[in-house]
């Protein structure tokens, strides 16, 4: 599969002074294939996705993103690497000084050098892809719902026609029901594009709905990866406590982190 990889992380350690976060990660994103990472508060997902970004350094291991190393990158090739990913925020993370499709488009006209008016028609068109009409193109991100500031962050991830996406959290901070709404389409614009996925969240309702597979951070390592298919039947007595919200069981929930 590491051949093959759209994203591969082989061994991969990052500490904060003593604080061992990720102590050997391991983990293969296919073409096409979805992968969420699970775990609960503090086990490190955020910081395994900051690494795959860029914006942290391990001390050991290697990551490669469609074959080049980004483990002591260059500036430029992590600049490349990005032009060829979308990423969805966590709180979407829009501009509030821009209207919705400038936003949207920020990274046509921004890193494209694309003409406005040709940015502004794809724009409205990757909003009408996540369900929102071109009347909200003007609007300011802040008079938004949260629901729909996401729906623009999607938008705004599938401008460029990534190859690679990255959903941080995405059904955090909105209702169940705009979760799913956003879940559906998280799959239905990464099949359009074709890209591969990867998520990182402790929704197991998001996992289940946007992965082909699920990969459980615990104690720095992944110690469950399979089809989503396989979660319900795995003989992992820590994602079984996890899946199932247990409080009792061998996950070592540490209260200081929660
Ligand atoms: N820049 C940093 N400096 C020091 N410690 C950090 C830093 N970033 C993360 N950590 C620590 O690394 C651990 C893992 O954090 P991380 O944010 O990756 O967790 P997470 O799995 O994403 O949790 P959550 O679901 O709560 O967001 C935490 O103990 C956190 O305090």
């Amino acid at each position: 599969m590491s051949d093959t990889a759209k994203i591969s992380l082989r061994d991969v350690h990052k500490s904060f002074g003593p604080k061992k976060v990720l102590q050997g990660v391991n983990l293969d994103v296919g073409p096409g294939e979805s992968v969420a990472i699970i775990g609960g508060s503090g086990t490190g997902k955020s910081v395994t996705l900051k690494c795959v970004l860029g914006l942290l350094t391990p001390e050991q291991g290697s990551i490669k993103v469609n074959g080049v190393e980004m483990v002591g990158a260059s500036r430029s090739a992590r600049e490349d690497m990005l032009d060829h990913t979308g990423m969805l925020f966590q709180g979407a993370a829009l501009f509030d000084s821009l209207p919705v499709w400038e936003n949207v488009a920020f990274g046509l006209i921004e890193g494209r050098g694309m003409k406005r008016k040709q940015a502004r028609d794809i724009a409205i068109a990757r909003l009408s892809d996540v369900g929102l009409g071109p009347e909200v193109a003007n609007m300011s991100p802040a008079s938004l719902s949260g629901g729909m500031q996401k729906r623009v962050g999607l938008a705004r991830a599938i401008a460029t026609e990534p190859e690679i996406l990255f959903f941080d959290e995405p059904t955090t901070g909105i209702d169940p029901i705009m979760g799913d709404v956003i879940n559906d389409l998280i799959v239905k614009c990464t099949r359009e594009l074709g890209a591969c996925a990867m998520t990182i969240t402790h929704d197991m309702a998001s996992a289940r709905k946007i992965a082909d597979r699920v990969a459980m951070l615990y104690q720095g390592k992944i110690i469950w990866d399979g089809p989503v298919s396989e979660i319900d039947n795995a003989d992992n007595p820590y994602l079984q406590q996890f899946v199932s919200g247990d409080i009792e069981g061998p996950l070592d929930l540490d209260l200081k982190h929660l």
